[in-house]
């Protein structure tokens, strides 16, 4: 089943994660790549110019913000990060973010979907698409994932990591996710005691 973007957020006793996956069909040429508070989505070495063909490929797919990481298929990542950074609580971020900035206006009306989690396992996740929004909380103690395509509501799944490496891998392919096809990169934030780390495959 071919679900486009994917993002998971969640703890348990291991940590807290916030997971990021690129499965596409039409500009699979990418990768994450990895920098001090943030890992972004870019074209691989020669495909530098698909983001004059396409608006929506290349951004920032994960932030660090203080003891929030967040998430999104999006520019607007930036968005909900910098309303964060600025005091706004996670829901209203994510919620103000995804209306104002509204689904893809590409051929499929692609949705917009966000997380957000603190390093107290207490995160949100959302979704807008050309006929809905939803956002809504992530318990401490359980993770969701929420897709681009056909998985368009928040679904509680069973994540396996117990750090950064991990959890990056089990997005690109392990579990629940290995049903999922077109894989292309991934990325992922952990944070068991002191740090977020950062991880990309
Ligand atoms: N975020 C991304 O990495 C991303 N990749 C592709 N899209 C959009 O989704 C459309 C369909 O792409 P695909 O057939 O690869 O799933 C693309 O034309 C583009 O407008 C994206 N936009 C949202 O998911």
């Amino acid at each position: 089943m071919y679900l486009g973007r994917i993002l998971a957020v969640g703890s348990s006793e291991d940590g807290v994660f916030a997971a990021y996956r690129v499965s596409s069909r039409s500009f699979p040429n990418r990768i994450a790549k990895k920098f001090e508070d943030r890992i972004a989505i870019i074209p691989k070495e020669g495909h530098e110019t698909d983001v004059f063909k396409n608006p929506y490929i290349a951004y920032n797919c994960i932030r660090i913000v203080g003891d929030t990481a967040i998430v999104s298929n999006g520019s607007h990542t930036d968005v909900i990060a910098d309303k964060i950074n600025l005091g706004m609580n996670m829901k209203d971020a994510i919620t103000l973010s995804l209306l104002t900035m509204d689904y893809e206006k590409d051929e499929l009306n692609t949705p917009r979907i966000a997380a957000a989690i603190k390093d107290d396992g207490e995160g949100y996740i959302g979704i807008v698409t050309s006929h809905n929004i939803q956002v809504q909380r992530v318990p401490s103690g359980s993770a969701y994932y929420i897709s681009t395509y056909e998985h368009i509501t928040p679904r509680k799944v069973k994540f396996e990591a117990e750090n950064a490496d991990e959890a990056a891998a089990h997005i690109m392919g392990g579990g629940e996710f290995s049903k999922f096809t077109h894989p292309v990169t991934a990325a992922a934030a952990f944070k068991r005691t002191v740090e977020w780390e950062l991880s990309t495959i």
